[in-house]
């Protein structure tokens, strides 16, 4: 459905994005995380055909994005900073959204009114920044698009509004086989709805996969012996992080759950417990093997 192929952007000599691949299957809601000015809004306005890249491509439905009309009609984009006409109200830019989106929904538009519950004669630029993100989620799913981009999209919403939003978008994925990519700093929201996720670090994608075989292969294990810890086992398994709490080892471990739990037991542990990881977690152990300052992040 979304596929980027080896995607370059380079701001004067600044590479923003540097040879980033992503593919996101029709139906599937897929996360794209990433630390601050990671290259996420310049990929999500490639996406959308905002930007024209400088190598690779950008296909959506096996077409071009960049300057194809037909193709950004069926995207329903929810920018980070949004924008909506000086002086219009919600009715007023309903009209105008009709206009552009042949497949614009009236029902759907009277339906999730009474969700939101906004006056629809109300000026939108004198709403409060959380109403503009409702009025914008009301405007997008009316407009019934095929592929639902969203920047930040529960950025500035009450935590009762995040959770409207987020059953409306998935209510629409499973009626309609909406595809969606949402870009967020919000994992434990993300982890509840996503079941692919991208990790972006410094204009690379440094993984994508399907959020459950991700989580199947990091592990968080509490592990004590009653002698020292066998320094050994760092060459049979991966250690991405060791820290003491007491007499309990804590450990992220890489790797398949059986092949490491019958690796520890081999040292008779005392204690052995394997926990989940959440997507947090492992988002802040991703990015510290590559690089990125995990010091003083505690759990
Ligand atoms: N128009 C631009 N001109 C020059 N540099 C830019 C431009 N847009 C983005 N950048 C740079 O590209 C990098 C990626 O920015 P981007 O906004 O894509 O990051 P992000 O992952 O969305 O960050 P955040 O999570 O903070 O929103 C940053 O270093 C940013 O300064």
């Amino acid at each position: 459905m979304i596929k980027v192929k080896s995607l370059d952007k380079y701001f004067s000599d600044f590479k923003a994005l540097d040879n980033v691949n992503l593919n996101v299957q029709k139906g599937s809601i897929y996360g794209l995380v990433g630390p601050n000015g990671s290259g996420k809004t310049t990929l999500i306005k490639h996406l959308t055909g905002i930007y024209k890249q400088d190598s690779g491509s950008v296909e959506i439905l096996g077409k071009t994005v960049y300057e194809n009309i037909d193709i950004k009609s069926k995207i329903g984009y929810i920018p980070d900073d949004l924008y909506f006409f000086p002086q219009y109200t919600i009715k007023g830019m309903a009209s105008y959204y009709k206009s552009i989106y042949p497949k614009w929904n009236e029902d759907r538009y009277k339906r999730i009114k009474e969700v939101f519950k906004i006056d629809e004669n109300r000026k939108i630029n004198k709403l409060s920044k959380g109403m503009q993100k409702q009025v914008s989620f009301w405007l997008t799913l009316s407009s019934m698009p095929e592929i639902m981009i969203l920047d930040e999209p529960i950025d500035g919403l009450d935590p009762l509004m995040r959770r409207k939003v987020w059953n409306l978008v998935i209510e629409d994925v499973a009626e309609r086989e909406t595809t969606v990519l949402i870009s967020s700093h919000n994992l434990k929201e993300l982890e509840n709805i996503c079941d692919h996720v991208g990790i972006m670090h410094k204009g690379k994608m440094l993984i994508e996969r399907n959020l459950d075989d991700l989580k199947s292969d990091v592990h968080k294990i509490q592990i004590a012996y009653k002698n020292d810890f066998p320094v050994n086992i760092s060459k049979e398994i991966e250690i991405l992080h060791k820290e003491k709490r007491g007499s309990v080892y804590l450990l992220i471990v890489k790797g398949e759950r059986e092949k490491i739990i019958s690796n520890f037991n081999k040292y008779n542990p005392v204690i052995l417990d394997v926990l989940p990881l959440s997507l947090e977690e492992i988002f802040i152990y991703e990015l510290g093997g590559a690089g990125y300052e995990i010091n003083n992040v505690i759990f």
